[in-house]
């Protein structure tokens, strides 16, 4: 176990039609890491290869022995249906589920912690709300309440400030860079340059295949970005299928 995620030349595809390929690198233990790229190049499909959801999957996926249950996910906030009659408290509560099984209620201990959670992203007040009231940005607060309670080593964050005003935002890159020195994995899909330059050390590029990965500075170059607008809207107009093999990642 080294807790290190290594990729050697992964090729990620749904039904067989790739959507990233020839990924090689390595998320290092402690890392924070921004996955950067446009529209439609891969930067979710990503994630999910590491949620080890069901995909193609060609080369090999090392994960350094991290199981799956160490993976904590933040989904994209239009994934997630808002409509269940479920309050603040019940969401965060899912975060201890690994511990507790499925709707189980919190012990003393974890209910202790869960107000900890609300308390850290400011929603102190809000556990009784149906999240269907809920602002973007509640919302948001919410589900990182839910995976501060999680507790996982290493936390996937799917465009966490998409809509999400700049209050929020600086609160939330505060949780995020509290994780970071607690020695926690951190990987987080952002389309803001300027804040992953501010606030990421590491940065993966993308445009249906790697383009850079490594410091940021060294990756986020005016060539480097211009080559992945420009790659992704060609691979788009010549995608077709090709023969991953068919599995999931190891
Ligand atoms: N479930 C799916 N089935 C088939 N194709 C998919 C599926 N999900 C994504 N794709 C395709 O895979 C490619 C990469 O999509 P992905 O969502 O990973 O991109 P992204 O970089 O996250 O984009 P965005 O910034 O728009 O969220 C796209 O061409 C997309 O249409």
């Amino acid at each position: 176990m080294n807790n290190r995620i290594t990729f050697e030349n992964v090729t990620l595809s749904y039904d067989r039609r790739p959507a990233i390929h020839h990924l090689s690198g390595v998320f290092q233990p402690a890392s924070k890491t921004a996955i950067v790229g446009p529209n439609g190049a891969g930067k979710s499909t990503l994630l999910k290869a590491l949620m080890r959801q069901r995909l193609g999957v060609e080369g090999k996926i090392d994960f350094g022995g991290l199981r799956p249950q160490d993976f904590g996910y933040l989904p994209q906030l239009a994934e997630i249906e808002r409509s269940f009659p479920v309050t603040v408290a019940d969401v965060v509560a899912m975060g201890a589920w690994r511990k507790t099984g499925a709707f189980r209620s919190l012990g003393a201990d974890l209910s202790a912690k869960a107000a900890a959670a609300i308390d850290a992203v400011g929603l102190t007040g809000f556990e009784a709300r149906q999240i269907a009231s809920l602002s973007g940005g509640q919302m948001q607060r919410t589900l990182f309440a839910r995976l501060i309670l999680q507790d996982a080593p290493v936390i996937l964050l799917d465009e966490p400030f998409t809509a999400i005003d700049e209050a929020t935002t600086a609160d939330l890159l505060a949780i995020i860079e509290g994780w970071h020195r607690e020695g926690r994995m951190v990987m987080a899909v952002l389309h803001d340059i300027d804040q992953v330059r501010a606030a990421f050390p590491e940065t993966l590029l993308v445009a249906r295949r790697m383009i850079g990965w490594g410091p940021t500075a060294e990756v986020l170059t005016e060539a480097n970005l211009r080559l992945a607008r420009s790659t992704t809207t060609a691979w788009m107009a010549n995608a077709g299928p090709c023969e991953p093999a068919r599995g999931r990642a190891a």
